[in-house]
């Protein structure tokens, strides 16, 4: 094995890819091992199209040579390979750490199969330490950020909801011109009605939480690759 877990997991997906396929491309430092194992494979004569999740992976899989496409030309994907900011035992994720989730979920959602590749660091027994990342229209900002702790009450949790600020102090905006809230819930003891509950908030075009997309897991440890699927819960 790799003595990289992330690069062992996405080698590990790579196994997953057979000729003629349409694959979506997940966007973190994970997923990024993906794209770049996945070029070398098409440089020697791998017959693939992708679908970039952002336009950081839009550059990195030009780089390594992936022909691309868009779900306009391809609205059903075979598989999406994608990396997690936090994994639980039904393979429901937080996702969002790269602020890609949007684009991220309109993939996985088109895909007939989604696989998670990950280090062992990402497996968590409940979702909540990482802060949930909530994509939001900018008009409105703080009447939506009231909504949305209104929802998290609702849902049974409560803590800090931040607005994700780049470098130079101002709002983070996502590709497709959004800003994120990140919400430091702690934990999340019912994701699903969570889920439900920040998704009828106006102002909110989707949250970090992937319920029921993910089929399967490749999680990287010191002891080798875990394999996980949805269908063994
Ligand atoms: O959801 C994501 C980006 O929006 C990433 O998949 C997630 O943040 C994991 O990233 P990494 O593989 O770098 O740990």
């Amino acid at each position: 094995m790799s003595d990289n877990p992330k690069r062992a997991a996405a080698a590990a997906a790579l196994e997953l890819v057979r000729p003629g396929m349409k694959l979506g491309l997940g966007t973190g430092s994970t997923a990024a091992h993906f794209v770049e194992l996945l070029g070398v494979k098409v440089k020697a004569g791998l017959n693939v199209v992708g679908v970039p999740t952002s336009e950081a992976t839009r550059g990195l899989a030009k780089h390594a040579g992936i022909p691309l496409t868009t779900l306009e030309e391809a609205p059903e994907l075979d598989l999406t390979v994608d990396g997690a900011d936090e994994i639980d035992s039904r393979l429901r994720l937080i996702k969002g750490g790269g602020a890609a989730l949007l684009r991220e979920k309109i993939v996985a959602n088109a895909s007939k199969r989604m696989v998670v590749i990950a280090d062992s660091g990402k497996k968590v027994a409940m979702l909540g330490a990482f802060p949930l990342p909530i994509e939001v229209i900018q008009f409105g900002l703080e009447a939506t950020k009231r909504a949305v702790v209104k929802a998290i009450e609702r849902a049974g949790c409560q803590g800090e909801i931040r607005l994700r600020l780049r470098p130079d102090g101002h709002g983070l905006v996502t590709d497709s011109g959004h800003f994120i809230l990140d919400a430091s819930l702690g934990r999340i003891p019912d994701p699903e009605a969570l889920a439900d509950g920040l998704a009828a908030v106006p102002g909110v075009v989707e949250h970090g939480l992937f319920i029921g997309l993910a089929s399967e897991a490749f999680i990287a440890g010191p002891s080798g690759v875990e394999h996980i699927a949805r269908s063994s819960f």
